[in-house]
């Protein structure tokens, strides 16, 4: 019971380090109190990636008659697209098992807190020891303390519906409000955003995200701003009642709570092992170092930047460097991130107003608005915007932001061009390549 690295949490971050750490020639133990895979493999990205391509049919059934498809009947099963995403999901989990399976990394399936002097106390009565230990447990989501609370689901809940709901309320305004919305109205239903703020997606810049606002408004998704819960009311046929300010009241079916996600960092013995807390997450420096001797922390945990990639980033370079004798930071900078509303947006780098405070008012921006050639012919009156914004000093890109169709896949390959500092004559040089959407990195002028 005695290993080089007790890693607790086996999510993103965490499985990343057991299996790079163990490749290194530890000895590594993993805890889990739910399921192996995390937030993203269980009830995160993936089945929410599957849930969108789900959704989207509804519109590609659509557009199909302006290219001489005739499909006589439309009918959607809710369950045989929950039901087949969660299959999936329990194949991921088991691929994720084989792989720790074959490093020799031990899983103990159980609840870890930590005791102070490596060790870490499991749910089922045992302790085990680690020379080193890796915090990865990840965030829930945040519930406000609201009357009726307890009748409205979180991101955990949404991907297990009985039914598909007729009237959706979803409360917050980020990634997973615009995200749900988006499939939950393709799929059917009616559904209205409550955000308290007059804004959606803060943080993404201001053109692209009034953008998805339009779209979204465009395709029936109703928004109410500046609009927060009084109390929410379960009705005699099971219906909720939402009771709010800055709103009428509102009956729906389902009411799902979207408003970000909190460090787990509640009863993990941090106190006693000596972890330092700051604004509600694990305090690290820059190699996901905690406060404390031999204790590391990776991932949402830590609220550094809340995606996949940046915890599998944070667990590669901590097992690289305390078992594979290198020198690894995580860099956080220049991380692509997208939305994957109904259309997607994507961006990396600095927003135009980010890069207006940094390099002054010369910042300059290129723009391209335009209706891709398939929303053309299928008679979708859905605008694409992508935008470059340049570093005037040294006519480097700092900045894309996009909104439409395939946003995301497209700004995977030229987020490369902006962490390798290319200019704006760089992307210029390249031929484009047509007819695509991405050829208007290329032909901004
Ligand atoms: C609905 C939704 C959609 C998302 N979509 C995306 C997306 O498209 N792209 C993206 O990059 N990110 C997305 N994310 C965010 C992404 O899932 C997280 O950033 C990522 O999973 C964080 O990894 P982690 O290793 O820090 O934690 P997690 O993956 O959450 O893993 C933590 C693990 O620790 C376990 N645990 C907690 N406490 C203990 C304990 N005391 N003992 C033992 N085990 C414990 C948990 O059960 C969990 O399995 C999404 C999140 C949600 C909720
Ligand atoms: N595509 C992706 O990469 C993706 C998708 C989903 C989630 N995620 C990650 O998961 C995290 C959580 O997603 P999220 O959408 O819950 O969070 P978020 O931070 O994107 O948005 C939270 C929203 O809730 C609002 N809010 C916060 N507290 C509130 C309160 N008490 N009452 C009312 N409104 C409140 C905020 O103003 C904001 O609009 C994200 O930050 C993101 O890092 C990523």
């Amino acid at each position: 019971m005695s290993y080089d690295l007790v890693v607790i949490g086996a999510g993103s971050g965490g499985v990343r380090a057991a299996r790079i750490a163990a490749g290194h020639g530890a000895k590594v133990a993993i805890v889990e109190e739910f399921r192996v895979g995390g937030t993203c493999v269980i009830r995160g990205c993936v089945p929410k990636k599957l849930l969108i391509y789900g959704a989207h049919f509804a519109e590609d059934i659509e557009d199909a008659a302006r290219f001489g498809w005739d499909i006589p009947e439309r009918k959607f099963h809710w369950e045989t697209l929950r039901d087949n995403v969660l299959a999936e999901v329990d194949r991921l989990e088991g691929l994720y098992r084989q792989t720790l399976a074959n490093n020799d990394v031990d899983i103990f399936e159980a609840r870890g807190v930590l005791k102070g002097d490596g060790k870490v106390e499991l749910s089922t009565g045992e302790t085990i020891e680690g020379k080193k230990i890796l915090i990865a447990v990840g965030a829930r989501p945040n519930m406000p303390e609201i009357e009726g609370i307890e009748h409205a689901i979180s991101s955990n809940e949404v991907f297990h519906l009985e039914k598909l709901p007729k009237r959706v309320a979803i409360a917050g305004g980020g990634y997973i409000a615009n995200e749900f919305a988006g499939i939950f109205n393709e799929l059917g239903a009616r559904v209205c955003i409550i955000n308290r703020s007059d804004q959606i997606l803060r943080g993404y810049d201001e053109q692209v995200r009034d953008r998805l606002l339009q779209l979204s408004l465009t395709k029936g998704i109703v928004f109410h701003f500046n609009t927060t819960f009084e109390r929410i009311e379960k009705q005699e046929d099971g219906s909720l009642k939402l009771i709010m300010n800055g709103a009428d009241d509102m009956v729906v079916d389902q009411l799902l709570f979207a408003t970000g996600r909190k460090p787990n960092i509640e009863g993990l013995g941090l106190e006693d092992a000596g972890v330092e807390i700051e604004d509600g997450a694990i305090k690290v420096d820059d190699y996901s170092k905690t406060s404390a001797d031999n204790v590391w922390a990776v991932g949402d945990v830590t609220d550094r930047i809340q995606l996949t990639p940046v915890a599998i980033r944070e667990g590669h370079a901590f097992a690289d460097t305390e078992f594979g004798g290198m020198d690894r930071k995580a860099s956080h900078d220049c991380v692509p991130n997208a939305v994957f509303s109904h259309p997607p947006i994507a961006a990396v780098g600095l927003t135009e107003s980010q890069a207006r405070q940094k390099f002054g008012n010369e910042v300059k921006t290129y723009t391209s608005d335009f209706r891709a050639m398939k929303n053309v012919l299928a008679d979708r009156n859905e605008r694409s915007l992508y935008k470059l914004v340049v570093n005037p000093l040294n006519d480097k890109v700092v900045g894309i932001h996009m909104i439409g169709p395939e946003a995301p896949e497209i700004l995977q390959a030229a987020a490369i061009a902006v962490k390798a500092g290319l200019t704006k004559a760089q992307f210029d040089d390249t031929v484009a390549l047509h007819p695509t959407m991405a050829e208007e990195l290329v032909l901004m002028r």
